[in-house]
């Protein structure tokens, strides 16, 4: 079943599009990622799929609904990030109190597990935390909540390495244990890969990729060697980057449509040929900067 379907969605915040004619569907019961570079419309995307804000242009529909100011979508929903208010006078346990009596699924024993596991106090105030204890208390609620969609944006923004690890340990256990369909981004792939089903990768507003990780981790090769031998056997392929190495050599990344025969071929000229990591991929797909930084630097 469809829980989220786009058709060429357009968001335009006055001339400028932050998402262009994004057309993709997300299926019940998945974890997804929504992956992109800053600015790329990852929060807009997800704000529009809560039914926060407007599409300028194109569909959407989500539990087969549109979701702007829906109450349908709004009840079975809850939008996780950095920006979350609770009301200042409840403490951090009034709050998973009330919590409970808000969320149908509400589960008070994972709560209070995480709650203690990760030292927070019950009588502190949400709005005396610190950042990441912040975005700690708020993951517990989007954890706990099982609510039928949920949505991270950004769920880690100033936790330490350490927590980040556990709260996506956490969320994929519960997940395991009661399926949701779940809607993450995040900048740091190689973090949130292994709990991930799916990849959205936009870049500008466009959709650039939506496949499974696995597939993801199968999309490129690189290739090395002397820059003659790869062009002509790389001939009429598509280079995804590319880097000078020494004086003739090259570091070549391709999309991976090789037959087995094709990359023993390469091997027999001396080409080497090496994995490339899903993160690598999505750099590779959205690097639009030409050169690199010292080039700031060298210009001057
Ligand atoms: N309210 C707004 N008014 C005008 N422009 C906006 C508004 N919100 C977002 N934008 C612009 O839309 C584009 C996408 O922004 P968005 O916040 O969706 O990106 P993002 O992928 O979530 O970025 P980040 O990873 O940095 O949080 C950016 O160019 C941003 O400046």
């Amino acid at each position: 079943m469809t829980v989220i379907e786009c058709r060429e969605l357009t968001k335009s915040y006055r001339k400028k599009h932050a998402l262009h004619n994004l057309t993709f569907s997300i299926e019940r019961n998945t974890i997804t990622g929504l992956i992109g570079r800053n600015g790329a419309g990852k929060t807009t995307l997800l704000k529009i799929i809560a039914g926060f804000y407007k599409q300028t242009s194109g569909e959407i529909l989500v539990f087969g609904e549109k979701p702007f100011n829906n109450l349908k979508v709004s009840q079975n929903m809850i939008f996780i990030d950095d920006q979350i208010i609770f009301p200042p006078a409840l403490s951090l346990s009034d709050i998973l109190v009330e919590a409970g009596r808000f969320y149908p699924n509400w589960d008070m024993t994972i709560a209070k597990g995480l709650f203690d596991y990760f030292s927070l106090d019950p009588k502190q105030y949400h709005q005396n935390l610190s950042k990441g204890m912040k975005s700690t208390f708020n993951a517990i609620i989007g954890i706990a909540a099982r609510v039928p969609l949920t949505i991270f944006d950004e769920p880690t923004t100033g936790m330490d390495a350490a927590v980040r690890k556990d709260f996506y340990r956490a969320l994929l256990k519960d997940y395991l244990e009661h399926p949701r369909t779940i809607l993450l981004s995040s900048h740091h792939l190689n973090e949130v890969e292994d709990l991930l089903e799916h990849i959205l990768l936009i870049d500008e507003g466009e959709k650039r990729l939506h496949m499974t990780v696995d597939d993801l981790k199968q999309y490129a090769i690189a290739v090395s060697g002397p820059e003659n031998l790869i062009d002509e056997w790389a001939l009429g392929k598509e280079i995804l980057y590319k880097k000078q190495v020494g004086a003739y050599g090259k570091y070549v990344v391709l999309k991976n449509d090789f037959t087995d025969e094709m990359l023993t071929q390469a091997k027999q000229k001396g080409l080497q040929i090496t994995a490339v990591s899903a993160e690598d991929v999505c750099m590779y797909m959205t690097n639009k900067r030409k050169g690199g930084v010292d080039d700031v630097f060298s210009k001057r």
